[in-house]
């Protein structure tokens, strides 16, 4: 389970002696970001649109973590090609009928809605040298669309917390409404990465996990390592470890430790759906990423009247 030192609830800026974090709101309507970047020089930037996290620089700012497509886009427009897109409440195509997400489109509304920006806190302990800004999105802030397809009032806030050697994203769900609802959570994170074919992904040994691939049918994971050589499209679910890592040219290259989620979506979408893709550019940066997404995905989270939900995860840069 990951220390959460900076909890989402502490919104105010806390102000303490030595250099700070420099947060700054750059861009135009649908393109608008919050940029942060530590004194040590380690970066984020978030899109208010979807409270995407569109760069992650670690190493004084030298490495960028995360993949983004040359077709992304970066205006509002559509769902980002990349970076952290949040999905809720629904992950994939919704049921087809019968449930309160069933009209919603693939991977829910929050990923395609424009959030607002709550604010900073910077660490009280100048030496951690960390910043969190702070999302929030509600009922109003949804499409009419999204408002007609899903009846339910909440309330999210997303905490993006940078760190010198890590990024802490966290999602609270709060129903604000007088019946409970029902939702599934990921963070569609696509990872930047060198070389496909010398990557491999453990912590999944033993775990249960839905092929997509290979028309849903249910596998266990009975290699150490997941390795890429085709399209991959994997639901590992209720998994027992903390920490899932990526592994390239045999060397840790990232940790992602899940809390207070259970499940992990691998994907890579290889050469074919790559090219069938609109916004994923160039054709073979399916090489060049790979998708390990945490979440609760599979069944359910139910939230009565009043309670509050939080999950998230941890990601450490192991360069
Ligand atoms: O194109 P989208 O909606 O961003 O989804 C990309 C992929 O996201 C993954 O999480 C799904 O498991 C895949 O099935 C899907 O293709």
């Amino acid at each position: 389970m990951v220390d959460r030192a900076n909890r989402p609830s502490a919104l105010s800026s806390t102000t303490a002696s030595g250099p700070e974090a420099q947060v700054d709101i750059n861009g135009q309507g649908g393109s608008q970001k919050v940029v942060a970047t530590l004194p040590s020089g380690e970066s984020v930037e978030v899109m208010l649109f979807g409270a995407t996290v569109t760069s992650w620089k670690s190493d004084g700012g030298k490495t960028e973590n995360l993949w983004l497509s040359e077709k992304a886009d970066l205006t509002g427009g559509k769902p980002v090609r990349g970076g952290v897109p949040v999905v809720f409440p629904v992950f994939g195509p919704p049921p087809k009928s019968g449930h309160p997400t069933s009209s919603l489109p693939q991977h829910g509304f929050a990923r395609g809605s424009r959030w607002e920006f709550l604010g900073k806190s910077t660490s009280e302990d100048v030496a951690s040298n960390s910043v969190k800004l702070d999302f929030g999105l509600d009922r109003s802030g949804l499409s009419e669309e999204s408002r007609k397809a899903w009846p339910s009032e909440f309330g999210l806030v997303y905490s993006v917390t940078l760190s010198k050697e890590s990024l802490q994203t966290v999602l609270t769900v709060r129903n604000e409404g007088e019946e409970s609802f029902e939702f599934q959570f990921l963070l569609h994170t696509y990872f930047k990465i060198k070389d496909i074919t010398k990557l491999e992904v453990t912590g999944l040994l033993g775990v249960e996990y839905v092929d997509k691939v290979l028309n849903a049918s249910t596998h266990t994971q009975s290699d150490n390592s997941l390795k890429f050589t085709g399209e991959v499209d994997r639901v590992y679910k209720s998994i027992p470890q903390d920490t899932t890592s990526i592994l390239e040219d045999g060397k840790p290259r990232f940790d992602i430790i899940r809390d207070n989620v259970k499940d992990t979506v691998t994907w890579n979408p290889w050469v074919e759906k790559a090219k069938s893709m609109g916004d994923f550019s160039p054709d073979d940066g399916y090489k060049n990423m790979v998708c390990v997404e945490i979440g609760a995905v599979d069944g359910w989270q139910k939230l009565d009247k009043g309670e509050v939900w939080e999950g998230g995860m941890l990601v450490k840069s192991l360069l």
